[in-house]
């Protein structure tokens, strides 16, 4: 079987202009989305996320400003910065870009953005939220998985989920979004036993490992639909995910490419997150 690729960037676009318009209605009522982020330190490919948050911001009407804070900045600092931006009624989603330099607690600095502004998702009260099915703010990733898989009918009740990988920002909450979906749901990791006979038996295989062809065509079953989180920097400079894609191609039903797969999809709901925001949270 030859796989459909599924375009994270066409269907980014799309949602994208339908926001446009959310946009311009809202500021109408005299709502002006506004996204905060702060980069601390000078990581060249966090500074390129960044950029590619502020751009998406732009095209979409949505107001974004960047806090640049310097690699030795306290943990402290960066709190009162947080606190700052809870308390100002202009900023409606606030994004601190992870990873964070080892002198700061990254889990502190999450629990200190205010839940009602944590338009990454990553709040205990919103991951709280998204176990029990209660309104919340989706984590970006995970969320546009699910939008992607939508998009192209793809059902998820009943059928086979397997998640490789663990992480809090994307295998585990993406496994619970599948969950919700009434999916059966499996996570596999790197202490599971033999890998690829798990793997082999999902209908709908997340790969979310973080290492280049990490998923070979012996991981898939003919027909599965197969989703690359992995954001893979070659020595060349190009991007590749986890998957081995030209094997897997041949297998799957669908597969999602990177780049130009999830990426731009967890940047567009991040988009999505912040216009909810706006909206405030209870209201949305
Ligand atoms: N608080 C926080 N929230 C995040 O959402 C967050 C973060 N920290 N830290 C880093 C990761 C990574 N991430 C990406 C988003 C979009 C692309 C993306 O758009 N990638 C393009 C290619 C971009 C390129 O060429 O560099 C693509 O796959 O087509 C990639 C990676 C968000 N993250």
């Amino acid at each position: 079987m030859a796989a459909e690729i599924i375009s994270g960037r066409d269907l980014a676009q799309e949602l994208r202009q339908q926001m446009k318009q959310k946009v311009t209605e809202l500021n109408n009522q005299g709502v002006f989305p506004k996204l905060s982020v702060i980069l601390v330190g000078d990581n060249p490919a966090s500074k390129s996320y960044v950029n590619g948050k502020k751009k998406a911001c732009k095209e979409t009407g949505i107001l974004s400003d960047v806090i640049e804070m310097n690699h030795d900045t306290t943990e402290a600092n960066l709190l009162q910065q947080i606190e700052k931006l809870n308390e100002d009624p202009t900023v409606h989603g606030i994004l601190v870009q992870l990873p964070l330099p080892e002198q700061i607690r990254e889990q502190k600095v999450i629990d200190t953005i205010s839940y009602t502004k944590d338009v990454d998702g990553f709040h205990p009260i919103n991951i709280g939220r998204m176990m029990t099915g209660e309104d919340a703010f989706l984590p970006c990733t995970p969320y546009g998985i699910i939008t992607m898989l939508k998009s192209k009918d793809i059902s998820i009740a009943g059928k086979h989920a397997v998640v490789v990988g663990r992480s809090n920002i994307v295998g585990k909450p993406v496994g619970q979004l599948l969950l919700n979906e009434n999916a059966t749901v499996t996570y596999c990791h790197s202490k599971t036993k033999n890998l690829a006979q798990i793997t082999k038996q999902a209908d709908i295989l997340i790969a979310a490992v973080g290492k280049v062809n990490a998923i070979r065509a012996e991981h898939i079953k003919d027909g599965a639909v197969v989703v690359d989180v992995g954001i893979n920097r070659l020595e060349d400079g190009s991007l590749t995910g986890d998957v081995d894609f030209n094997e897997a191609k041949e297998k799957a039903s669908f597969i999602t490419p990177v780049p130009r797969g999830v990426g731009p999809m967890t940047i567009t709901m991040l988009l999505e997150n912040t216009i909810k925001a706006a909206k405030g949270l209870e209201n949305s």
